[in-house]
Order: structure tokens, then C-alpha cells, then sequence
């Protein structure tokens, strides 16, 4: 048996399509939704990223700013652009590319965002959120990892799920999604200091893994039928992607989040979910304002 693909492409490509209705219907009510990036540095990845965000706005319609600092800039020079995103009405939402040269303090940038327009739910506020059930930006790639697995009918309903990872964007956010009422996961969290890992893994009826080893779910690991989604990004010797997983867990697995293909599409895909949906609240706001 071969696992059946996730495919993010495709379901970005349709989350994508939606978001072109939502975004016209949006500027015909005079609300153009602008994503706004900040890179800074020059690292080749981080740029092509950023790159391909810029190319989505375009596809479903929406405004794009793209600001650039270099890799000398100093926390003052960043948070001086922060403040000038922060009040550019251009500028509905908006992300700081990650991770910031070392030295500068990303938790300091994160907090001085406005929260209506961060794009990635990053800013404590919307974790906060997040971890009070109060609607508020998702954090993309968690969310990109549940859209992805719903729109394919893996039932995500009472699964016990292994996350393995505890990073801020990924590993620690995920689990908050995954026991919501409304997602009703069983949620194990491994990291990278977990004892005997593959027992964990063995458990599990979904695997996530964001912990950035290369192959380190190997095919032993994995229940028959499971549903194992790489989020792991290394590079190898050529700066070829090499994810978390193994590929023979292609031959056990139900389903496979492939990668490149898999939940990084998907993660694009829910930014411009985040800036479309808070136009969105923006503009039912304003029509309650206006009587
Ligand atoms: N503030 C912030 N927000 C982020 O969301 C953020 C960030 N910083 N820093 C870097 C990581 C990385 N990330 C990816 C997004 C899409 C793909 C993606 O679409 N990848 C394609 C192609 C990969 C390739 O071929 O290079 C794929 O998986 O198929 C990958 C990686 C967002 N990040």
C-alpha cells in the first residue's frame, strides 16, 4: 500500500480561489486588503518566501507592501518600520519574516505590531486568544496543518495526534488548535528531549513533525493507516529540502503530507486567510459604527 497524497498545492489553489470572491466582494465595499512584509537581512530562502507571499496577494487580488532592512539594521531601525506599517491604512495586515538577525530582540517586534493587523498570529495578544477561545488570527502553519487534513477527510475528531516540535510558530501553538471543542484531538507532545520518541510515535493516528531532523520519523515508527505530515525544514549538502520524515513512511502510512507540496503551501495559503478575515471583521465593524 501506498499513502494517498495531501495535497497543499492543490488545496491552497482552492483556498486561494475563495479568497478571490471574498476579496472583490471586499473592495466593493471600498476595503482593499494589503498584505505588508518586513524582511531584513539577505538570506536567498527567506526571500523567496517572502517572494511567493507577494505573488498570492497578486493572484486573489490583494494589495502588497513590501519592505526591505539589511541584516545590519539595527532593533530601532526595525521597530521604526513596525510603527510605519502599523499606521499605513495600505497596509491591512502584515508579518515580520522570521527568524531576525541574531541580536535583536523578536519578541520586543512581535509586541510593538498592532494585533488587528498581524497576519501571522504571532502577537501574544492572539496566542492569548488562541488560549482564552476568543476568534482572533491563527496561526498559519497550525492551521494550514488542520485545513489540510479536513479538506482530505482524515478525521481529526477524537484521533490521538503526536506533535513533534515545540518552536513558537509550529510545535507549541498546534496542540492549542488541535483540543479546541471543534478539532476534539488527543494531543501527546514530543520534542527533541522526549525519551524514547518512537514509542510516542507508534501511538499515533496523526503524526506532525516540526522538529527540523531529517528523517526522523522512519517507517518503523508509524502505525499502518496513520496520517504523517512533514513540517520539518533542513537543507542537505546541494540546499535540497530535507523534511522530518523518512520516505519509506509512504509504504506503512494512510496519508502523507509530502515536502516541498505539503503544509508549506498551505501555510501561504492561511495568511491571506488572516488579512482577508480581519478586512472582514474591520468592515462589519465599521457597518455596526455607521448604524
Ligand atoms: N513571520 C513568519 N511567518 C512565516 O510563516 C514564516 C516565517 N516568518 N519565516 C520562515 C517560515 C517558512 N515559511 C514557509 C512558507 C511557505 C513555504 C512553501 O510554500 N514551500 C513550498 C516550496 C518549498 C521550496 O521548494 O523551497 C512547499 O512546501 O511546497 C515554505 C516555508 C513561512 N515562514
Amino acid at each position: 500500500m501506498t499513502a494517498q497524497i495531501l495535497d497543499g498545492k492543490a488545496t491552497a489553489a482552492a483556498i486561494k480561489s475563495d479568497l478571490t470572491v471574498r476579496v472583490a466582494a471586499l473592495k466593493a465595499q471600498g476595503i482593499t486588503p494589503g498584505l505588508g512584509t518586513l524582511l531584513v537581512g539577505d538570506d536567498p530562502g527567506s526571500r523567496w518566501y517572502v517572494n511567493g507571499k507577494h505573488r498570492d496577494c497578486a493572484e486573489v487580488g490583494m494589495g502588497s507592501i513590501q519592505r526591505e532592512l539589511p541584516g545590519t539594521a539595527t532593533q530601532e531601525e526595525i521597530e521604526d518600520v513596525v510603527r510605519e506599517l502599523n499606521a499605513d491604512p495600505a497596509c491591512t495586515g502584515y508579518i515580520v519574516q522570521l527568524p531576525l538577525p541574531k541580536g535583536i530582540d523578536t519578541n520586543r517586534i512581535l509586541e510593538l505590531m498592532d494585533p488587528a493587523k498581524d497576519a501571522d498570529g504571532l502577537h501574544p495578544m492572539n496566542l492569548g486568544r488562541l488560549v482564552l477561545n476568543e476568534e482572533g488570527p491563527l496561526p498559519c502553519t497550525p492551521q494550514g496543518v488542520v485545513t489540510l487534513l479536513r479538506r482530505h477527510g482524515v478525521e481529526i475528531n477524537g484521533a490521538h495526534v503526536v506533535v513533534v516540535g515545540r518552536g513558537v510558530t509550529i510545535g507549541r501553538p498546534l496542540p492549542l488548535l488541535l483540543t479546541r471543542k471543534s478539532e476534539n484531538a488527543t494531543v501527546t507532545q514530543c520534542h527533541t528531549g522526549t525519551r524514547d520518541l518512537s514509542e510516542h510515535l507508534r501511538q499515533a493516528d496523526i503524526i506532525v513533525a516540526a522538529a527540523g531532523v531529517p528523517h526522523l520519523v522512519k517507517p518503523e515508527d508509524v502505525k499502518p493507516g496513520a496520517a504523517v505530515l512533514d513540517v520539518g525544514v533542513s537543507r542537505d549538502e546541494n540546499g535540497k529540502i530535507v523534511g522530518d520524515v523518512h520516505p519509506g513512511v509512504r509504504e506503512v502510512a494512510a496519508w502523507v503530507a509530502p515536502n516541498p507540496g505539503g503544509v508549506g503551501p498551505m501555510t501561504r495559503a492561511q495568511l491571506l486567510v488572516n488579512v482577508v478575515e480581519a478586512a472582514e471583521r474591520a468592515a462589519a465593524a465599521s457597518a455596526v459604527s455607521a448604524g
